[in-house]
């Protein structure tokens, strides 16, 4: 069959400018309903599960009143705290949930010495580095995950994250090196590398065979540099404004774009932008990410 951008590609956008599964009290007043329905006014075609989202049952039938799909969830894995074995029971249940709403993508980021939820860590200078014991029971642990995820029909998208062991391109690179292509995919967040590693392209292109899902997350250069001055941790960065939505910050998403279209990409792209709701309207913010979507990516192409 003729590959078709317009079909092929499904846009959605993820809750995370309404609600933060990290920080419970922001946008705590944005329900479920209110969620999906802003999503639709938006024009996009779905989203990804929350932290706050009910279970299967009442979940689908909010979705299917609306005529909106779920893509994916993240999973918080603990492969190296935890060990294969446990860290496996729980990625099985994440595949059950994802499994009964349809969903095609599991997105995973191994949590062990995150981090992203610290009060304290600068985000920019305080990582961890895996050892050369955790990359192998990481991977060994990934490839075990890709099993898993197949007996559900499901695909596990690795998601490479600031403040994690696999942050920068080099580690990214390390992992797909020492996973099984056919077990394990990329997530491309473009946010994250570019805040990790400056250049947000060669990640992309390097990777592009990998790549089974896709985060369009926009970076204000400015407040970026302003949070690395202060040392700012992660979610003192967002809410400094560092990140927003496709179009309204400083990464040009055309060459992107342009890049997975021309490797015939097939699957989601979310719109990922983590702010306050209370400074960033997350329904205005969602129509001008479509807006630039439709204007300068699809229509230029
Ligand atoms: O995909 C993501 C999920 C969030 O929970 C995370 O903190 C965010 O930065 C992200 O890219
Ligand atoms: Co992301």
């Amino acid at each position: 069959m003729t590959y078709d951008a317009k079909k092929d590609i499904k846009w959605g956008i993820a809750p995370i400018g309404w609600r933060n599964d990290d920080i419970p009290s922001i946008g705590k007043d944005n329900n479920l309903q209110q969620l999906l329905s802003d999503i639709v006014v938006a024009g996009f075609q779905g989203t990804e599960v929350g932290g706050f989202f009910p279970g299967p049952e009442k979940l689908n039938y909010e979705l299917k009143l609306r005529n909106l799909e779920i893509a994916g969830q993240w999973f918080s894995s603990f492969i190296i705290r935890d060990g294969i074995e446990k860290a496996s029971e729980a990625f099985e249940k994440h595949c059950q949930f994802l499994h009964a709403v349809h969903a095609p993508i599991a997105v995973v980021s191994e949590q062990t010495y995150t981090i992203q939820q610290s009060d304290t860590a600068n985000i920019f200078t305080d990582k961890h580095h895996f050892t050369d014991a955790e990359w192998d029971q990481v991977t060994a642990g990934l490839n075990h995950y890709g099993e898993i995820a197949a007996k559900y029909g499901i695909k596990v998208a690795y998601h490479h994250h600031m403040g994690t062991g696999i942050q920068t391109k080099e580690e990214t690179d390390r992992l797909m090196a020492s996973t099984d292509p056919k077990l394990v995919g990329l997530l491309y967040d473009t946010g994250h590398i570019a805040v990790s590693d400056g250049d947000y392209m060669s990640l992309l292109n390097d990777h592009i065979d990998r790549i089974v899902h896709v985060h369009f997350k926009d970076v204000r250069r400015d407040k970026e540099k302003d949070s690395r001055e202060k040392g700012l941790t992660f979610q003192g960065s967002f809410l400094n404004g560092m990140f927003t939505v496709p179009g309204d910050g400083d990464l040009d998403f055309k060459p992107v774009y342009k890049k997975l279209i021309e490797n015939n990409y097939k699957g989601w792209i979310v719109v990922e932008a983590e702010q306050d709701p209370e400074k960033a309207n997350p329904l205005e913010m969602a129509q001008k990410a479509h807006k630039y979507i439709e204007q300068e990516l699809i229509g230029n192409n």
